[in-house]
């Protein structure tokens, strides 16, 4: 006689679906399989992309050492009960564009994939990585009609990648022992937080002059643009694909990460329905809090300004639309 310790009910295994299966899309579906966190649903318009790189992923599980399954798409009925919805579909940027520049193309398609995604996969939450980055998540929020705490954008934690990266090979110490905090909008005006970087808890005011870590902020105001303008045909996807699988990561094994994270907001930092990047708690359940800093005034006033052009945006679009 079987007792349920002999036939234990096995877990349906989660779920990350990604819609867009370009350059992000597809190296995002690559990390997640072989961290060995869920399976995989790559969805995009273009046939046989997607079923394509799907199978190229599966053929890499052996030598890979994982038994994740990946399956390509076109359907969004093959999405269903996704645990993330990732959305990386749109267009990115060319040399000369800012993000900004891609608001009415990638608008349209954001808000429309996902309204089918979250009609098939109800209880996801949603991770968006389209640009521009704060307004397509205000926009795939107000689609989906989903609580607040279950849609946010990556951004922040690339843009705080950059820094200590930056911080890293000007110092010549391991990236992993920088950390970095990056808030604001994803863009010209992101508010690097340079009080709050460190090497190994030293502050790096005590190891750079002023004038480095100007230049160390600027260029990751910039970190963007610098790849995009080196690539040509596109933009960053290797540091983007990562950024989004420790989000994912924090997510799926409710790891309660502290990361930076565009978020809408309702009064945190003074601020009022707008997304915009903010130190976030990524668990099971989302967002499970925004940390209020105690910024300066100076920082504040950087936040204020960059939540007013996200604001600008989403009324140009809405102003375009009617
Ligand atoms: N938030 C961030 O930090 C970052 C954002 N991005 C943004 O992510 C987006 C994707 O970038 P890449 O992967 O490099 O571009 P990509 O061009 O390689 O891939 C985009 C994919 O979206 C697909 N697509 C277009 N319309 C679609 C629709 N209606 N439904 C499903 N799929 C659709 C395209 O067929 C294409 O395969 C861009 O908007 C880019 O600017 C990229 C890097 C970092
Ligand atoms: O720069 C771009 O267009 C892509 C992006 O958002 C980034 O790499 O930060």
């Amino acid at each position: 006689m079987s007792t349920p310790l002999d036939s234990p009910i096995p877990l349906p295994l989660p779920r990350v679906a990604i819609i867009g299966a370009g350059r992000v899309g597809s190296t995002l579906a690559q990390r997640i399989a072989e961290k060995n966190l869920a399976d995989v649903v790559l969805l995009d318009i273009v046939e046989g992309m997607p079923q394509g790189l799907a199978l190229d992923l599966l053929e890499a599980r052996g030598l890979e050492l994982h038994n994740r399954q990946i399956i390509g798409t076109n359907n969004y009925a093959d999405t269903s009960n996704s645990q993330i919805v990732v959305m990386t579909a749109g267009f990115p940027r060319k040399p000369g564009m800012s993000r900004d520049d891609l608001l009415k193309v990638n608008a349209k398609i954001v808000v429309e994939a996902a309204k089918q995604a979250i009609a098939y996969s109800p209880h996801a939450i949603f991770i968006v990585v389209t640009n521009p980055l704060d307004v397509m998540t205000y926009l795939a929020w107000q689609a989906t009609g989903i609580k607040r705490d279950r849609i946010m954008g990556m951004a922040g934690v690339l843009d705080s990648a950059r820094f200590a990266t930056f911080i890293a090979l000007e110092l010549g110490v391991l990236p992993a022992d920088v950390k970095a905090m990056v808030l604001g909008s994803h863009g010209d005006l992101m508010v690097p937080l340079s009080g709050y970087a460190t090497v190994n808890g030293v502050p790096i005011t005590e190891l750079l002059d002023p004038a480095t870590i100007e230049r160390l902020v600027e260029r990751t105001r910039n970190g963007g643009a610098e790849i995009v303008k080196l690539i040509q045909t596109g933009g960053a996807f290797f540091a983007p694909a990562s950024a989004t699988s420790v989000m994912v990561e924090s997510i799926l094994l409710n790891q309660s990460r502290l990361l930076p994270v565009a978020a809408y907001l309702q009064g945190e930092y003074g601020l009022d329905d707008v997304v915009i990047g903010v130190p976030c708690r990524l668990g099971l359940s989302g967002i499970e809090s925004i940390l209020e800093l105690n910024l300066s005034e100076s920082e504040i006033k950087a936040l204020h300004i960059s939540a007013q052009s996200v604001r600008q945006q989403i009324e140009q679009w809405y102003f375009s639309s009617v």
